[in-house]
């Protein structure tokens, strides 16, 4: 119940459609079966939201986890970037027109914006719209190789819709990049329209169940109510009027995903990779501790622990941080709405920043729980694989994760240039105003409070060193941006730090939250766990100022060795709390009843390269 919230009758709803937990195993299909079977589901997932009446996003999201396991669908785009930016950019009039046809699934859309060219660098991007006063329409064109768009999902073989961002011009003027509405297939055929070239860009590392497509135009009309014009109108005699407003609006979507991503993508794959791994190693028995006993479960051995505990700890921390993410994105969104956009540098800063550090650190994560299930941990029965090319997606798409900490880095440096002229930061950076003890209170009771000052002391003085190196770099000649590039190493540190400093805290928030004693005590170890094997791994960051001692580092050490003895005998029922099922693991090793070695057998005879096959079989005879 701390996870799953109001979720559970709908996850429930979804297990009852035989179509979703049955059916071909996904690994023993090709791209394009693996493809087809996708579409089915997301054909039927359609049905099921008519039939259960679901429209509320969260509801569907737990539906689309049974539907859709450790994979996305096509639906992915259209619902959580299309109709966003629809509703988010659109006129009135344009909502009105559009977001109940896709809500309905009556037309499919996608997020059209990366080019083969240009994906980081969207003013860079070089698609052009533009407007034609005598016709009101605005001209989409693909002027190089390098514009012809490039990623979008589901743009290869399902849209039929897509919002493209383009510059836009009106008389010979470059207005920057804008948000466009545009029917890119046939709604009778499905065929694209004439002026588009389209397709499916091939094979990828995972993501085999979305058609990630390219798209050229080639002087390819569009009517001039296609603009997304919330924020900026262009009027039929071609004059360009914007409200007063921040130009970064058109960048909402990408704010939007990245905010979710941190629990959907960073938060449940590691949760779902250390189900697999900790459960597998309470089933898995090899090798042995004491002469002429039965081998132990290898979870009894102090080095698995070590690799798969902190593990635990972080998918909590993770877990939780999406969850608080989540609530800022829509508590600043809503704020925004109302006119109030002084929090916007801030929500895209911490999305940015948590975007980036969340799914780099499952990624990471997930990878050492397959490798911490040894061999099993190598087949795709483990179910790890799949886990690990969809979640590792996360760490490029939306924002490539060097760059994103780069925007957090950004913020972090105008916010402590602010500190130093006297202005007083709030929020997620309130303690850059603070004054911070310069040595560590750390003793062995490990206080999450100590600890979490631990944090904060190292994040304010890297901001501090990473500001103070930018400007010792600017005074010795270098210009603001080569100076910004030859420190750029130092400010992706410094924001890494303020996320984890951000991931602590709110974990200890929880922690203090928990009412119930048991439960307190269990999430306490866990989350003191997390930030010792935090401060041991970066333990130069500790120690450089003299902040942390070695008498401090010995004790944290220790602890940390205690910790994993402590956890071990909950260590299976802190993954069961995640309450996954099985269709949503998709994973023998990481079954609920442990029978894992007959099913591996029972998986393994059902392969494809077991059946017969003419061709293999006369090379082999
Ligand atoms: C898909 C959804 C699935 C389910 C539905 C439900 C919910 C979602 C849930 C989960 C998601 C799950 C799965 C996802 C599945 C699949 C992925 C599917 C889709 C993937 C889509 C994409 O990848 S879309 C393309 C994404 N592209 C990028 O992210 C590009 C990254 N680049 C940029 O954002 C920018 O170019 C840049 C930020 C790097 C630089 O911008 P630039 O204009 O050059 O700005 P600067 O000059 O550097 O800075 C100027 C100032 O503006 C500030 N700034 C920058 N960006 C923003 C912003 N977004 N908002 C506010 N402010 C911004 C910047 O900090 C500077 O500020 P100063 O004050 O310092 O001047
Ligand atoms: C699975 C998946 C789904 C996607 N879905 C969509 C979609 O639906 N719609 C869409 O429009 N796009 C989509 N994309 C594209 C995605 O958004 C881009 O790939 C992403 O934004 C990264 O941009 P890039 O490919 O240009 O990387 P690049 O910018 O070329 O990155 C390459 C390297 O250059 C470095 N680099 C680049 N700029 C800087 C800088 N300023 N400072 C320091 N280092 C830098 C990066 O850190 C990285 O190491 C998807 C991508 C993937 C993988």
């Amino acid at each position: 119940m701390l996870f799953k919230g109001g979720g559970l009758p709908h996850e429930s709803l979804a297990l009852q459609e035989k179509l979703f937990g049955a059916g071909p195993d996904y690994n023993f299909m090709t791209r394009i079966e693996r493809f087809k079977n996708s579409l089915v589901r997301v054909q039927h997932f359609i049905r099921c939201c008519a039939r259960y009446n679901l429209h509320d996003h969260a509801d569907k999201k737990w539906f689309e986890g049974v539907a859709f396991p450790n994979e996305v669908s096509v639906l992915g785009p259209h619902s959580g970037m299309f109709i966003p930016t629809l509703k988010e950019q659109g006129s009135e009039e344009q909502i009105q027109k559009w977001v109940p046809q896709a809500e309905k699934h009556q037309i499919m859309g996608t997020y059209i914006q990366t080019e083969l060219g240009h994906g980081t660098f969207v003013r860079g991007l070089e698609t052009t719209a533009t407007y034609d006063p005598k016709t009101e329409e605005f001209i989409l064109n693909s002027p190089t190789l390098t514009s012809i768009k490039w990623w979008p999902g589901g743009l290869g073989r399902t849209c039929n819709f897509g919002i493209v961002m383009a510059l836009l011009y009106i008389d010979g003027k470059n207005y920057g990049m804008h948000p466009f509405v545009v029917q890119l297939r046939s709604l009778k055929t499905h065929e694209p329209l004439p002026g588009l070239t389209m397709g499916d860009i091939g094979p990828k590392f995972g993501f085999d169940t979305v058609d990630n497509g390219y798209l050229q135009f080639n002087h390819f009309g569009i009517p001039r109510e296609n603009m997304l014009m919330k924020y900026c109108q262009v009027l039929k005699n071609g004059t360009y009027t914007k409200q007063t407003r921040n130009p970064k609006f058109s960048y909402g979507a990408m704010i939007f995903v990245r905010s979710m991503v941190v629990y959907e993508v960073a938060g449940q794959g590691l949760a779902k990779a250390c189900t697999i791994a900790i459960r597998y190693s309470a089933i898995r028995r090899q090798s042995e501790l004491k002469k002429s006993r039965p081998e132990p479960q290898i979870l009894d051995y102090q080095t698995q622990q070590y690799k798969l505990f902190p593990l635990l700890a972080l998918a909590y921390a993770v877990w939780f941080t999406g969850v608080r993410m989540k609530e800022i994105y829509f508590m600043v969104n809503n704020e925004i709405k109302q006119g109030h956009t002084e929090r916007l540098p801030e929500l895209h800063a911490i999305s940015s920043g948590l975007k980036a550090f969340t799914t780099s650190m499952a990624s990471w994560g997930i990878e050492r729980c397959r490798l911490a299930c040894g061999g099993h941990g190598y087949s795709a029965a483990s179910g790890l694989p799949k886990i690990y090319v969809n979640a590792t997606g996360g760490c490029t798409y939306e924002g490539e994760n060097t760059v994103m900490l780069l925007q957090c880095a950004r913020f972090l440096m105008n916010i402590y240039g602010g500190v130093k002229n006297g202005r007083r930061p709030s929020g997620s950076v309130n303690y850059l105003g603070e004054r911070i003890s310069s040595r560590c209170t750390l003793t062995s009771e490990f206080t999450l409070k100590s600890l979490a000052d631990a944090f904060k002391h190292r994040a304010a003085r890297m901001i501090k060193e990473a500001s103070e190196r930018l400007n010792r770099l600017q005074a010795s000649g270098n210009d603001p941006e080569d100076s910004w590039n030859l420190n750029s190493v130092v400010l992706t540190k410094a924001a890494e730090a303020h996320c984890h400093y951000y991931m602590v805290l709110v974990f200890e928030s929880v922690v203090e939250s928990v009412e119930d004693n048991c439960v307190k005590d269990i999430l306490r170890q866990l989350c003191q766990l997390l930030a010792l094997c935090g401060i041991q791994e970066n333990s130069g960051d500790f120690i450089q100022d003299g902040f942390l001692n070695n008498d401090q580092l010995e004790l944290v050490k220790q602890k940390q060795l205690s910790l994993l003895s402590e956890i071990r005998p909950n260590a299976v029922l802190l993954v069961d709390a995640f309450e996954f099922h099985d269709v949503q693991l998709g994973s023998i090793l990481g079954r609920f009843d442990g029978n894992v070695y007959e099913n591996l057998f029972k998986w393994a005879k059902k392969t494809p390269l077991n059946k017969p096959e003419d061709l293999i079989h006369r090379l082999l005879r």
